[in-house]
């Protein structure tokens, strides 16, 4: 049932402007390639099916024996996933092993079952409660819990809290993927895998290195002792996670390192890993961590955003979430911050809000994640995106920690359509306006671009 219902959806939603454009761009083709699974064969087929009615798509499968070419296979989970069905994994189409569905989640939560585009998003703040459990078993780390659901409980925020309060809940989980190569590795592949669950195509991942590290790290975090995992290797190992994760899922996966603003010590070998790894999905520098603690930044962190600039490395900033609106003043004037993570409290400050909106600043929202860090007021109707919105700013929709929030991007949609009015077309806008903003070299920027208006059926077919 679930596999026909994907091929429908995917034929209704997905094939059309494929077939529109086959004669002079074939995006199915380009996916094959660049995963190079399987000939064109596949994508042969896969416009065979788009031409052919639900029934016969279903039947052409058939065909094949319950079985497709591992191409096809891997189009039509990607299909499926962008609308909506969850997890598919290539295989057999009989006996597919399924991990969820969105189907599972309550109705009317998908509201928005196109493309999207992630920006800010923290790695340490998706790990699957799963992979927490697996990998402690595993090292012989005892949890408070047994098992994933009582860790859950443990873990996720259910009402309001301060921002303090909310980066305490970390403390509760890190030592067990701290300091560990596998299960490092593990969390990014599958943090693709989750994304392009809920038809993310582009995401932007981003996490402090020294905090998944063991030595070279000044102190060791979370109570480990010293080991041989440095912030160097962490971030060679998550960029093969995330790179093995692209290839499996079909989506674009780039990390963002983040200096933590009680750590200024690190943010200098922050910046040098971002120089070294530029070519290998590193896109930029974040400063992340407690914003309430102190309103400016720290020298330390100064210099390296200096560095940052001076060497073309992108920049972004956590400013404005609870800090006041100086905050966010001094990540654009001082850190040369190109995106504002959050942001705010910059309406407090209409002449800077008003600088911001002219220089078309990149907003990066997280409805769900504002309210329960305490950042802002808990009813959605009031959220600062609204003014945003009317404003036709520059902003896109985030889950920053799903795991802790419990949440997903669709939630956060879901939230965005039915307490602050958005519609399918802000959405699109506001997915075009991400893409814009995101931190890829400009010729990757306009394909993405393309892909999103392709979705969207904002390009005019190629006449044949
Ligand atoms: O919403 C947030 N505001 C500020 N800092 C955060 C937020 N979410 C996560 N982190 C911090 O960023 C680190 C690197 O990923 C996380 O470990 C957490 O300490």
């Amino acid at each position: 049932e679930l596999i026909s219902k994907a091929l429908i959806t995917w034929l209704q939603s997905c094939c059309r402007p494929a077939r529109l454009i086959l004669p002079t761009y074939c995006p199915l083709e380009r996916t094959l390639s660049r995963t190079a699974l399987c000939s064109r064969t596949a994508c042969t087929h896969a416009d065979r099916a788009a031409a052919a009615s639900g029934h016969r798509a279903a039947r052409l499968l058939q065909l094949g024996g319950g079985k497709a070419c591992p191409g096809l296979m891997r189009i039509i989970t990607r299909r499926a996933a962008l609308a909506g069905f969850g997890s598919l994994r290539t295989g057999r189409i009989t006996g597919i092993h399924r991990t969820r569905t969105m189907a599972e989640l309550p109705p009317g939560r998908v509201v928005f079952n196109q493309p999207k585009v992630e920006l800010h998003v923290h790695l340490d703040g998706s790990i699957r409660v799963q992979t927490i459990v697996d990998v402690a078993k595993r090292r012989g780390i005892r949890l408070p819990a047994k098992t994933a659901e009582g860790m859950k409980q443990l873990i996720i925020l259910k009402q309001p809290a301060t921002l303090t309060e909310f980066l305490g809940k970390f403390s509760e989980y890190m030592h067990v993927i701290a300091g560990d190569r596998e299960a490092i590795k593990r969390i990014a592949y599958e943090f693709v895998e989750d994304r392009a669950k809920e038809g993310v195509i582009y995401v932007e991942a981003r996490y402090s290195p020294h905090f998944l590290a063991n030595t070279k790290v000044d102190p060791i975090p979370w109570n480990q002792k010293e080991g041989d995992l440095s912030p160097d290797e962490v971030v060679h190992l998550v960029n093969q996670g995330l790179r093995e994760g692209e290839r499996a899922f079909n989506i674009k996966a780039r990390s963002i390192l983040c200096c933590m603003r009680h750590m200024p010590n690190w943010s200098m070998d922050i910046v040098e890993l971002c120089k070294k790894y530029q070519h290998e999905g590193v896109v930029a520098i974040d400063l992340a961590g407690d914003e309430s603690l102190s309103s400016e930044a720290n020298p330390d962190h100064r210099r390296a955003y200096e560095e940052a600039a001076r060497c073309g490395v992108h920049r972004t900033v956590h400013a404005g979430e609870v800090g006041p609106p100086s905050v966010v003043k001094e990540a654009v004037e001082v850190l040369k911050a190109e995106r504002v993570g959050h942001g705010y409290r910059t309406l407090e400050d209409q002449s800077l809000y008003r600088k911001l909106l002219a220089q078309n600043m990149h907003f990066e929202v997280c409805p769900i994640s504002s309210k329960l860090t305490g950042a802002c007021d808990p009813d959605f109707t009031k959220h600062p995106v609204i003014t945003f919105r009317k404003d036709k700013a520059n902003y896109s929709l985030n889950t920053d920690d799903p795991l802790i929030f419990n949440s997903s991007l669709h939630l956060d949609y879901s939230v965005a359509s039915k307490y602050m009015g958005f519609t399918e077309q802000e959405f699109k806008r506001l997915n075009i306006n991400a893409a814009e903003s995101c931190f890829l070299p400009e010729k990757e920027k306009q394909e993405l671009l393309i892909s999103l208006y392709k979705a969207y059926g904002m390009l005019k077919s190629t006449p044949f």
